[in-house]
């Protein structure tokens, strides 16, 4: 039987809407518009196309949209002073830094210069020490993003076999993190992994975030089982033509209980999600509760 595919898009969508109604509120009651501003270094053009459409759908849901785009060859000393005003000025509550940077800089050094409190990609070490250890965070959107469509599809995730394949620090480990706070069993592998088919066909959940296509194939995977892929995959097709694929081949679908496709899954999820983090952000940085519409 084929899989249910889960509809990213049409999520987000939905996500989108709420967050705009989220706006207005803030407007209407407290005067108050969220601030985003989105830094990118360099001209890698597939970073570009995303800047651009979180800005398009930033206006969208009527939160301000900052963009710096900044040379290739721009020095940590500059894109660290860009930060800084970033964190004191007023109206920005989300400093959105693209990875990856150029190699000279060091990706580190600038994530732990956004104020935790704006950082709404939730990549900073006090936002995955506060995760870890169950407070508030700012969590990391693709993995929210993630949850929502497991919750969504499934209710409670309580007891069910959870296998995260990746532990990058921006997708797998704050994924297992979550899905270890959701009560899931919880096992992450990587590329050093022994038997790796054999323990993701352990999973009710199964998460691919690889980032090499089709790895995963349709005897990685349990009967029935709910797959997230998250990998983001541009390969050419039979006509020498760019194409977008997940880290799962296509006849995982016959497997699985139901699966995200790629694209329309979590990609779009990923970037409604960035926006609620600049609600919420927002609201934090105010004292007031995000609100309930
Ligand atoms: N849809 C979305 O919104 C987003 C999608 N992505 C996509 O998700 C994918 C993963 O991204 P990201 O986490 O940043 O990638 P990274 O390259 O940082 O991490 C990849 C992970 O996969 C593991 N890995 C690599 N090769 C193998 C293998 N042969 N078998 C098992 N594990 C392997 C690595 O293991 P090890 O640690 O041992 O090296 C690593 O932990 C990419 O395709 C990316 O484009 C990313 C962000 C957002
Ligand atoms: N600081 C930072 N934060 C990020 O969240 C971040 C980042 N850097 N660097 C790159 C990755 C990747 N990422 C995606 C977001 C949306 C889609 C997305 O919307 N994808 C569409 C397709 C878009 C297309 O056609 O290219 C889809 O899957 O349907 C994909 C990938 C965020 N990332």
């Amino acid at each position: 039987m084929a899989a249910i595919l889960l509809d990213g898009r049409a999520h987000a969508s939905r996500l989108r809407d709420r967050i705009a109604r989220q706006v207005t509120a803030l407007a209407d009651g407290h005067g108050i518009a969220p601030g985003l501003a989105v830094v990118l270094v360099g001209e890698d053009p597939a970073s570009q196309v995303y800047v651009h459409s979180k800005g398009r759908l930033t206006r969208e849901v009527g939160m301000r949209s900052f963009q710096h785009r900044l040379p290739a060859d721009t020095d940590s000393h500059t894109l660290l002073n860009l930060i800084a005003s970033l964190n004191a000025d007023p109206d920005v509550h989300g400093i959105l830094v693209q990875l990856p940077l150029p190699s000279h800089l060091d990706a580190a050094a600038i994530i732990d210069a956004i104020d935790p409190a704006k950082d709404v990609d939730g990549f900073h070490v006090q936002n995955a020490g506060r995760l870890a250890v169950g407070l508030d965070a700012m969590v990391p959107c693709t993995p929210l993003g993630c949850m929502m469509i497991l919750r969504d599809h499934l209710g409670s995730l309580a007891g069910a076999n959870a296998v995260v394949l990746g532990r990058s620090n921006i997708v797998g480990k704050p994924m297992a993190q979550l899905l270890l706070a959701a009560d899931c069993t919880v096992t992450t592998a990587h590329s050093r992994t022994r038997d790796i088919a054999d323990i993701a066909r352990q999973a009710d959940i199964l998460v691919a975030a690889i980032g090499r296509p089709g790895i995963v194939t349709a005897d990685w995977i349990k009967p029935g089982a709910t797959v997230i892929d998250v990998g983001i995959n541009r390969i050419s097709d039979d006509e020498g033509k760019t194409v977008l694929v997940g880290d799962c081949a296509p006849e995982c679908a016959s497997v699985a209980g139901a699966i995200t496709p790629v694209p329309g899954g979590v990609g779009p999820m990923t970037i409604a999600c960035l926006l609620q983090n600049t609600v919420t952000a927002c609201c934090r940085i105010a004292g007031i509760p995000v609100p309930a519409v």
